[in-house]
């Protein structure tokens, strides 16, 4: 039997709202064993900062290259990310030497796969070094050398947590993550993977929100409650040929932009972005080797009850459920996390981390950087 490791994940997604920290036991296969989760949000004056870094991101031609103050973002993100593992560490009782491996994303401040081009700042060796526990990073990069899209990378996690489906869930399942971005997972009777990234999930929607000063996210969906879909502007959006095209591709923040200003009132606007986000993953799943039964969707969209309801609608009109990953007797929150956690084992076992139908990449291939605690 291969070994079990216990491993840290730590994800900080698109939305750039919060650090998500989960523990996993794992043999990197098969076997998973969930363990405790931790969310530590960003303050208001970091969430800036990680917008300035993508803007100053926009200049980088080679992985590498840290113009302008990327670079000290990238330690400020990193001794965040540690901060985050060595409070979750105490509350948790544990110590440095009971975690074999940590999976560590950072963030992505730009992402160009028709350039092979995918950036995540986060220093593996500092945060190495500052809790004292192996870290494996930049998991994306290997993938592209290989022709993938760098992304999404979840799927080969949650095809393993799909031998562990309860019955209520009729199949095929389609793993649904709205996260800043949406992306799919379909797991064939057979184990075939097939996963792309669907469409806008909650960022067009926090863009919004947050550019008439009313937070930093429609919390619960109460703010699009109150209005009505704006038919033309939710086509817009819907017209992209990013749902029509024949060949999937993996998105950037920038891929879709929220409308101006004025274009809707606040809840009209939070309403129809909702619609599409629902709308948008309905789309591209037609895209799948086959129609889905069942739904579980994780992420925090599943915490919007208007993207949930409509989104309910829609799937019900093609004869499909949907249910949020904690009705499935998952996290929706920490699975990203997980996921990183059980990536990392996947990375030092040198098993592959993505596939042709996740990524489109050529063969399967592993990917990561090991950075030891000790060097
Ligand atoms: N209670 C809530 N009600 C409505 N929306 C919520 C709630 N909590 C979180 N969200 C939405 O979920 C977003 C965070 O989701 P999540 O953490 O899954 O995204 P992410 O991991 O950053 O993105 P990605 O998966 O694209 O990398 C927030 O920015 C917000 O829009
Ligand atoms: C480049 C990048 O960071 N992509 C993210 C983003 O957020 C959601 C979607 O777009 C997905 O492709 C990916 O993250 C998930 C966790 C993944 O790789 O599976």
């Amino acid at each position: 039997m291969t070994e079990m490791k216990t491993a840290i994940g730590l994800m900080s997604g698109t939305s750039m709202d919060g650090i998500d920290v989960a523990l996993l036991r794992t043999d990197g296969e098969n076997s998973v064993e969930r363990g405790p989760s931790y969310y530590v949000p960003y303050d208001p004056q970091l969430r800036e900062r990680w917008k300035r870094a993508l803007e100053v991101a926009k200049a980088i031609t080679e992985r590498t290259q840290r113009p302008d103050d990327l670079g000290e973002s990238e330690i400020m993100l990193t001794l965040c990310h540690a901060a985050a593992v060595k409070s979750f560490l105490v509350q948790n009782g544990l110590e440095p030497s009971d975690i074999d491996l940590v999976g560590f994303h950072g963030q992505t401040v730009l992402h160009r796969p028709d350039d092979a081009l995918t950036v995540q700042i986060g220093d593996g060796a500092l945060l190495a070094a500052e809790i004292g526990i192996d870290v494996v990073y930049d998991m994306r990069a290997r993938d592209m050398t290989f022709g993938g899209q760098g992304a999404p990378l979840i799927p080969v996690y949650h095809a393993a947590l799909s031998a562990n489906l309860p019955q209520s869930c009729e199949m095929p399942v389609v793993f649904v993550n709205i996260g800043g971005i949406s992306n799919l997972t379909f797991v064939g009777s057979d184990g075939t993977l097939s996963a792309f990234d669907s469409g806008p999930g909650n960022m067009l929607i926090d863009q919004w929100v947050e550019a008439h000063g009313g937070g930093a996210y429609d919390k619960g969906g109460r703010i699009a409650a109150s209005g009505h879909v704006v038919p033309a502007l939710a086509e817009r959006y819907l017209q992209s040929p990013f749902f029509s095209g024949n060949v999937r591709r993996s998105l950037d923040r920038g891929d879709f932009l929220p409308p101006k200003v004025g274009e809707a009132s606040l809840a009209d606007g939070a309403r129809t972005l909702a619609h599409v986000t629902a709308a948008a993953i309905l789309k591209s799943a037609a895209h799948l080797p086959e129609q889905a039964k069942t739904y579980v969707v994780c992420g925090g969209g599943r915490l919007n009850g208007v993207i949930m309801k409509e989104f309910a609608e829609l799937a019900t009109g093609q004869g499909a459920t949907v249910v949020a990953a904690e009705a499935a007797g998952f996290d929706g929150g920490s699975m990203e996390a997980e996921a990183w956690a059980y990536l990392a084992v996947r990375s030092v076992r040198g098993l592959p981390l993505t596939f042709p139908g996740t990524t489109g990449v050529e063969q399967p291939v592993s990917g990561g950087v090991l950075a030891p605690a000790k060097s």
